[in-house]
């Protein structure tokens, strides 16, 4: 049914790229932040491979290694207010959209009375999600400000899928993961989750295989 096997009985979503056009907003922004901090910043590597997927200080932290750059925290935190007031700017003046794919899929998912959550590093994960309607698909929700408050590893380490699994009160193998990122294919393949969805936006479909996804789709209405 809707593509994966029988065993599985819950879904848990990525935001960001999954469900929304926002990933790329993302990816826009946080090239902006980096280039006015003074680094080259490449979309098709650096994002995808140290930032996208990841929660915000993370995703900082992790391309400023990838240059050498190790700062204190207070260096983190002002990077990423930065990106984030720029981010909300973007957003607000672009507007979001919801993948009609994913919408029709959710649907679909609700109408066979599957359980649903989602699970995001965004700490704005609520609002987009509101805005574009989705949030009445959601039974659960697992987002970067859950992260925070519960002090979990985030994605590549599978604890924010984990969690929601636990709160939908489903083991990890009888629930599928969907995930556009690396990290988060990653985070679905270590979980050891029942089926990785990965979701192709941006021309990596290998990639995404060999992080970890069971099964590659350029959109989720492939799968209906
Ligand atoms: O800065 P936010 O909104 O908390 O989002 C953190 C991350 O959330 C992820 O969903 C995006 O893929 C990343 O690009 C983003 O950096």
């Amino acid at each position: 049914m809707l593509g994966l096997p029988d065993r599985i009985t819950a879904l848990l979503f990525d935001l960001d790229g999954v469900l929304t056009d926002t990933a790329a907003v993302h990816a826009q922004a946080w090239k902006q932040t980096f280039e006015e901090e003074g680094y080259t910043f490449d979309i098709a590597t650096d994002y995808v491979l140290y930032v996208d997927g990841k929660a915000r200080e993370d995703g900082i932290r992790s391309f400023l290694a990838s240059r050498d750059v190790h700062p204190p925290e207070s260096e983190i935190t002002r990077i990423g207010t930065v990106k984030n007031d720029l981010v909300l700017r973007l957003i607000r003046e672009q507007g979001v959209e919801a993948y009609e794919g994913s919408r029709r899929y959710l649907e679909a998912a609700k109408a066979a009375d599957l359980q649903l959550a989602l699970v995001s590093s965004s700490a704005n994960a609520e609002e987009v999600l509101k805005v574009t309607g989705m949030d009445r698909y959601m039974q659960e929700r697992v987002d970067g400000v859950v992260k925070r408050e519960l002090n979990l590893p985030g994605k590549p380490a599978p604890d924010t899928f984990l969690e929601a699994a636990r709160r939908l009160r489903v083991e990890p193998a009888h629930a599928a993961v969907f995930e556009d990122a690396l990290a988060g294919v990653q985070a679905g393949a270590a979980g050891r989750f029942g089926f990785v969805v990965g979701v192709n936006r941006a021309n990596q479909a290998e990639a995404l295989k060999a992080s970890g996804a069971d099964v590659v789709v350029d959109d989720l209405g492939e799968l209906l």
